[in-house]
C-alpha cells in the first residue's frame, strides 16, 4: 500500500491551522493558517514545499477560509487523499478516544458545543465543510478531551452537588490532550524511559496554557475544567479566579453574564494584566523596554504557572521530567527561567546556556547537573491527529 495522505483540519475561535500530512514523510506537503478571521485584517498564509504564499481574506468567516484552503488541498493532494482529521476540542463524557465522524457523532458533537461556545462551533464549520467537499473520505474526530477522561473521580469532580454532575455533566475535563499525550510520550522517547512506566509533568504553553500529570501513559490530573477557562493564565484568558466574582461583578456593576463571560475570556490574561497585548513576544520586548504592565504580566504568568505545577505533583508517584511546549514553552527561555525559580523546592535548575539554546523548534534537556530533567519538547498536534486518523482508518 503506498504511503497515505491525511488532512488535518484545526479550526480555532478566530482562526484555521492546516496540514496535509504524508505518514511516511516527516515534513508537511502543505500547512497553512488562516487568523484573525471575522476581522478586516482576515488572512490566509500557507506553504507548500518551499514557496510560501498569503491571500487577503477581507473579512472573511471561517466558512470564508475554508472556501479558498480546500481547494489548494485538494489540489497539492493531487487526488490523493485518503483521510481527514479534525481537531475536537470538548468531547465530553462520550468519547475517550478519537472515532470516525458520521450522524450519531456529529449529533454528540453538537451537543456538548455549549460546554466550548468558543471552540466546538468554529470545530463543526470545519467538519461540515470538509463533508461537502470530500463527501467519500473517511473523517475523524480527535478530541482535547479524550486523554483526560483517565483522570481519577477525585480529580475531576467538582465539590458541587452530585445532581449538578450526574444530570448535567458539570465536571472537570481538561483540554490539549492531544498536546499532552504527544510531548510525553517524546519525552519518554527522548530519555530512554518506557511511556507506560514514565511519570511527567507538562505545560503546553500556547494561546490557551494548562499543565497536565502524566503518569504511565495516562493523565492524572490537569489545570483546564468545565471549559478551557480554568487553571493557568492564558493570552486573553484569567484562568483561576474567585468563582464569586461572576456575582460580584453582576451585583455591583450590573454586568450581563455575556458581559463577564467576554471580559474572562477575551479581555482578560496576559493582555488584561498588561493592557497591551496577549502576545508573550510583545510583552517580553515591552519589558525589555521598562513597561510595568508587561513586566506584571509576565510575572503573574510565571508564579501562577509554577504553583499549578506544585499542584499536579500531587499527582505523581515521582518525576521523570518536567515538560516545555507550545509556542511560549519551545521558544521563551525567560519564561522558562522565570517559572522554575519559584520551584526550587523540587529541586528543579536550569542550564541557562542549554536553555538559551531551546527556541525555534530545537528540543532537548535544559536542567543542570543535579535538578530533576527539564525538557523543551515541540508540540505537534497536527501529526498527532494524523496519527490517530490513520490507526482509526486500519481499524
Ligand atoms: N520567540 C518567542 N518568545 C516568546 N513567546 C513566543 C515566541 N514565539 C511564539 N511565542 C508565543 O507563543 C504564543 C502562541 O503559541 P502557539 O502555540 O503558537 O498558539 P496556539 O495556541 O494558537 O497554537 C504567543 O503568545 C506567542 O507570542
Ligand atoms: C482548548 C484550548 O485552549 O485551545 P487553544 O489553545 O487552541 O485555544
Ligand atoms: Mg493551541
Amino acid at each position: 500500500m503506498p504511503a497515505r495522505n491525511i488532512l488535518v483540519i484545526n479550526c480555532g475561535s478566530s482562526s484555521i491551522k492546516f496540514a496535509l500530512i504524508n505518514e511516511a514523510q516527516p515534513d508537511f506537503i502543505l500547512s497553512g493558517l488562516a487568523e484573525r478571521l471575522g476581522s478586516p485584517e482576515a488572512v490566509l498564509h500557507w506553504q507548500h514545499a518551499d514557496n510560501k504564499d498569503s491571500l487577503l481574506l477581507q473579512g472573511g468567516d471561517h466558512r470564508a477560509a475554508l472556501a479558498q484552503l480546500l481547494p489548494l488541498v485538494q489540489s497539492a493532494a493531487g487526488g490523493q487523499l485518503h483521510g481527514i482529521g479534525h481537531r475536537v476540542v470538548h468531547g465530553g463524557e462520550q468519547f475517550t478516544s478519537a472515532c470516525l465522524i458520521d450522524p450519531l457523532s456529529l449529533l454528540a458533537i453538537r451537543a456538548t458545543a455549549p460546554l466550548a461556545p468558543l471552540h466546538n462551533p468554529a470545530n463543526l464549520l470545519g467538519i461540515e465543510a470538509a463533508l461537502k467537499l470530500f463527501p467519500e473520505l473517511p473523517q475523524v474526530a480527535v478530541f482535547d478531551t479524550a486523554f483526560h477522561q483517565s483522570l481519577p473521580e477525585h480529580a475531576f469532580r467538582y465539590a458541587v452537588p452530585e445532581a449538578l454532575y450526574r444530570e448535567h455533566g458539570v465536571r472537570r475535563y481538561g483540554f490539549h490532550g492531544t498536546s499532552h499525550r504527544f510531548v510525553s510520550q517524546r519525552a519518554a522517547e527522548m530519555s530512554g524511559l518506557d511511556f507506560a512506566d514514565s511519570s511527567w509533568l507538562s505545560a503546553h504553553l500556547g494561546n490557551g496554557c494548562s499543565t497536565c500529570a502524566i503518569v504511565n501513559g495516562q493523565s492524572r490530573d490537569t489545570s483546564m475544567g468545565l471549559t478551557p477557562l480554568e487553571g493557568l493564565v492564558m493570552g486573553t484568558r484569567s484562568g483561576d479566579v474567585d468563582p464569586n466574582l461572576h456575582g460580584h461583578l453582576a451585583r455591583t456593576l450590573g454586568w450581563s453574564l455575556e458581559r463577564i463571560d467576554s471580559l474572562l475570556n477575551k479581555e482578560s490574561g496576559l493582555l488584561g494584566l498588561s493592557g497591551l497585548s496577549n502576545d508573550m513576544r510583545s510583552l517580553e520586548q515591552a519589558r525589555a523596554e521598562g513597561h510595568a504592565g508587561a513586566t506584571l504580566a509576565i510575572e503573574v504568568f510565571c508564579y501562577r504557572l509554577a504553583k499549578s505545577l506544585a499542584a499536579m505533583s500531587c499527582a505523581l508517584p515521582r518525576l521523570d521530567g518536567l515538560i516545555f511546549t507550545g509556542g511560549i514553552g519551545e521558544n521563551s527561555p525567560l519564561i522558562r527561567s522565570k517559572t522554575l525559580a519559584h520551584l526550587r523546592l523540587f529541586n528543579l535548575a536550569l542550564d541557562e546556556t542549554a536553555n538559551a539554546a531551546c527556541i525555534r523548534g530545537a528540543a532537548g534537556p535544559i536542567h543542570s547537573p543535579g535538578s530533576p530533567r527539564v525538557l523543551v519538547v515541540p508540540t505537534n498536534e497536527e501529526r498527532q491527529i494524523a496519527l490517530d486518523t490513520l490507526a482509526l482508518l486500519n481499524e
